[in-house]
């Protein structure tokens, strides 16, 4: 079964919702309606964007989706600064991303925890979009593929089959993102495939041909085409280049097979 590309454009801690509303407009007038039939294209803000982002969307009728950054594990009730599955739900939100590895880093984020983030996403009704990657180390040792195969395993810990089958994967190489230091179409397309081998073992033969797979790091209007022409890469999790408007419409519409807008 063909899966549809998604380009997320991850903007993390960037963008005021002012600035937010005018990169959506800028987005959105750049990509019209053909372009939706052949890519899925989400954008994510920072929580406080969300609203606006939302009654821009809704109030124009707009193509593209949104999701957040982060979810919490809890329900609701005294967990200060969390956002809960069901406040994302309420703002229309698509998407979470779940174990981006500047959580799993800034905040000592381990599987466990995102495991419990992506079954709070699932219980919600929103995809949730599980980052798994490897540091620099690790791809020098040769370890990356056992390294990422384990890291989404844990991360989607306690799943059934179904729920297995409903998440987006996104590989993300620490080691590429925000440095340049794109991952070759063959790096990715290593990891990406051994990832769905893996979604086959958690997740059965369903998991396997319908979950995207994302690569993440450094992709850009020069490099998206290769990295999505892999079998088992089904689109990129974008972080720089998704806050120029001109760049990451150009990126959608190389995704989506052009032409270029
Ligand atoms: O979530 C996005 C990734 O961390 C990639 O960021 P980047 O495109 O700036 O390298």
């Amino acid at each position: 079964m063909a899966r549809t590309p998604l380009i997320a454009g991850n903007w993390k801690m960037n963008l005021n919702h002012l600035e937010a509303i005018a990169l959506v407009q800028k987005i959105a007038f750049s990509l019209p309606a053909k372009y939706f039939e052949k890519v899925d294209v989400t954008v994510v803000p920072p929580f406080t964007d969300l609203r606006s982002v939302q009654t821009l969307v809704d109030g124009d009728k707009l193509l593209l989706t949104y999701g957040a950054q982060d979810v919490s594990p809890h329900v609701s009730g005294a967990h200060t600064g969390d956002i809960s599955g069901a406040m994302l739900a309420k703002l229309g939100c698509s998407y979470v991303v779940v174990g981006h590895s500047e959580r799993r880093s800034d905040h000592h984020e381990d599987d466990a925890l995102v495991a419990a983030k992506t079954a709070a996403a699932l219980a919600h009704g929103i995809t949730p979009i599980v980052c798994v990657g490897e540091p620099l180390e690790v791809r020098e040792a040769g370890t990356h593929v056992a390294h990422t195969v384990d890291q989404l395993t844990g991360s989607l810990a306690g799943l059934t089959a179904v729920q297995v089958a409903q998440v987006v994967v996104a590989y993300e190489p620490v080691w590429a993102i925000g440095t340049g230091r794109v991952a070759t179409p063959a790096d990715a397309q290593e990891v990406c495939g051994a990832l769905r081998a893996a979604l086959v073992e958690l997740g059965g033969a369903a998991a396997g041909s319908t979950v995207r797979v994302l690569y993440g790091g450094s992709v850009s209007s020069k490099n998206v085409a290769e990295i999505v022409g892999q079998t088992d890469v089904d689109g990129a999790l974008v972080g720089g280049a998704s806050l120029k408007a001109d760049e990451f419409a150009t990126l959608c519409a190389i995704a989506a097979g052009g032409p270029l807008p």
